[in-house]
């Protein structure tokens, strides 16, 4: 049985990890929100799951790191330091980022990516997310990160072909271009559609979390995964063997 710590423990995941983690059998060792201190944490833990917020991010991988235990991160919101901080801990410790734990959008990710490297730039790609009028950040992780395997299968990079939100007199699309919509409000756990529009034909890939359990499943899932793992970056598909 493997003592699991939740960074983000009383919000809406955090409970459902929780709930998760003595589903699996593994213990619950216990968890901080905002005004926690993460190495209060670390010497109960064999392994940090953080659902939080990103502005926390940085000291919980301190704290991560100071103790030698791995850490799965479902935070989204991240920007490009974030990621430098997770390449930088990811030397020293396991470390699984991901915008979305759930197979269903794993297995998206891999289509998603197959789909864009066979169709050509005459197939406009445009990805539409849909949440809970709670959240606070856009596009989702899990948008950005379906956009990410579309730039991969394409051979492109996402920065540079990422248009996010559109307004006023934005002329012409731009081909190549991957675009980004983003809808709130309601209870939605995390609808995701990627569309390939072409001429006289279009392909829709889609993806409905009815409910946050598949999100927490995963996370654990991820965690037993990491635990005993040597230090290094890991990815979801590597875990579900995808
Ligand atoms: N990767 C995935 O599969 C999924 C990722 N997510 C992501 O997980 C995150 C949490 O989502 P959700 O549970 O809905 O959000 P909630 O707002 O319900 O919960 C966030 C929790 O994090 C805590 N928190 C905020 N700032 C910090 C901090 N600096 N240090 C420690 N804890 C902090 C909050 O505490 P307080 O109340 O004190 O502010 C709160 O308890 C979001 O980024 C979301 O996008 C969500 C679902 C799936
Ligand atoms: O905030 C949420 O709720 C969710 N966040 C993740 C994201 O940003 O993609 C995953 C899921 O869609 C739910």
């Amino acid at each position: 049985m493997s003592r699991i710590g939740i960074i983000g423990s009383e919000g809406r995941m955090g409970q459902a990890i929780a709930e998760a983690i003595r589903a699996a059998g593994e213990e619950l060792a216990g968890g901080i929100d905002r005004d926690g201190d993460a190495t209060t944490l670390t010497p109960k833990c064999d392994l940090l799951i953080d659902f939080s917020s990103p502005h926390g991010l940085e000291n919980t991988l301190d704290a991560a790191v100071a103790a030698g235990i791995p850490i799965v991160i479902g935070t989204t919101g991240l920007e490009e330091r974030h990621h430098w901080l997770i390449d930088n801990a990811a030397q020293t410790i396991p470390v699984l980022q991901t915008g979305n734990t759930s197979l269903g959008v794993t297995l998206l990710a891999h289509l998603v990516r197959e789909a864009a490297s066979r169709l050509g730039e005459d197939w406009d790609i445009e990805i539409v997310e849909t949440h809970h009028r709670m959240k606070v950040d856009a596009p989702s992780g899990t948008a950005l990160l379906l956009g990410e395997a579309a730039a991969e299968g394409r051979g492109v990079g996402l920065a540079n072909s990422a248009v996010r939100g559109r307004d006023g007199i934005t002329g012409k699309r731009e081909a190549g271009t991957i675009g980004f919509a983003s809808l709130r409000g309601g209870s939605v756990s995390g609808d995701h559609t990627v569309h390939f529009l072409a001429d006289n034909e279009r392909l829709a890939f889609s993806h409905l979390a009815e409910n946050r359990t598949i999100f927490a499943k995963g996370a654990v899932k991820a965690a037993q995964w990491l635990l005993g793992k040597e230090p290094g970056r890991y990815t979801m598909p590597e875990v579900l063997g995808l």
